[in-house]
């Protein structure tokens, strides 16, 4: 599965909803087992959530869109196919909590392309679900530091860490997750899929239990005007780089 949502693979309303068709229906195929995730955008995975989804819009927006970004996390995690991250490119937020939620992550051996949840950077905050699947990933110190500080990790570091399980040259990326697949498929596949989601269960059961909270909470938390300032100001930096 590539990504390709130029500039950035920003995780649009439209391109949140189109990776969904994209998954159910390979997963609804049962000629598939696995999926490789990459993305066709020179240098960049993704972006994350994308910011003017966040910005200027009416609560009913915000909503909508958060019910997708939930979705997405859900189906990801929970996917009965083994799914491996080939990452080729930088990897903010949203779009490291994809990774994140895949069974395996390649990511490509070029110190441009840091990877971590750097919410805090903007003045946001990783809900609890983002947090938790970074907990799961690199443990509870190394999260806590991370996410407090918003730290993006360069290859080794995120290698180090844990937040991938393996750094390869940029041109191996596709063939080394390839080779890591075929170990993966080897497993039968019921008793790999009853394992992932005896492992993963827990976690998303928090997020479907409080669904609805989640999504108020959200909408409370990004309408305020504080926050919506602060995005202004982060999305105007993010122009002015280029001056
Ligand atoms: C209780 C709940 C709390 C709320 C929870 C919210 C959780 C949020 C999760 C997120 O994912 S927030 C998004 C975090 N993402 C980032 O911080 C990354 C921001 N982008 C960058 O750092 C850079 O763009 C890049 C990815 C390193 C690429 O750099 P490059 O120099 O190649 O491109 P740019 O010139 O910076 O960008 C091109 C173009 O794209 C726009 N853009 C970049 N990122 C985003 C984004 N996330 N959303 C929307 N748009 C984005 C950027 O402004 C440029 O636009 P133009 O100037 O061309 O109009």
């Amino acid at each position: 599965m590539k990504m390709r949502n130029p500039p950035v693979n920003s995780l649009s309303l439209e391109f949140l909803t189109e990776l969904l068709i994209s998954l159910e229906k390979l997963e609804s195929d049962k000629a598939f087992h696995a999926i490789i995730l990459t993305s066709d955008c020179p240098g960049i995975f993704s972006a994350g959530l994308d910011l003017m989804e966040m910005c200027g819009r009416d609560p009913t927006h915000y909503a909508e869109y958060w019910k997708a970004v939930q979705e997405l996390w859900l189906r990801f995690y929970l996917s009965h196919l083994v799914v491996i991250s080939a990452i080729n490119g930088v990897n903010a937020a949203g779009g490291c909590l994809l990774a994140l939620s895949c069974d395996y992550r390649v990511l490509a051996d070029n110190p441009k392309y840091a990877m971590g949840l750097n919410e805090t950077l903007l003045g946001i905050i990783a809900p609890f679900w983002f947090k938790d699947t970074l907990v799961n990933t690199v443990g509870h110190r190394t999260a806590e530091r991370a996410l407090q500080l918003g730290l993006l990790f360069p290859p080794a570091e995120a290698l180090q860490v844990g937040m991938v399980d393996k750094v390869v040259p940029e041109d191996q990326v596709l063939s080394a997750a390839r080779s890591e697949l075929a170990q993966w498929l080897a497993i039968p596949g019921h008793a790999r899929q009853l394992t992932k989601s005896l492992m993963r269960k827990p976690t998303a059961d928090r997020l479907l239990k409080e669904r609805d909270a989640d999504i108020q909470n959200f909408v409370r938390f990004i309408s305020r005007d504080a926050i919506q300032k602060a995005l202004r100001v982060y999305l105007e930096k993010l122009k002015q780089k280029k001056t």
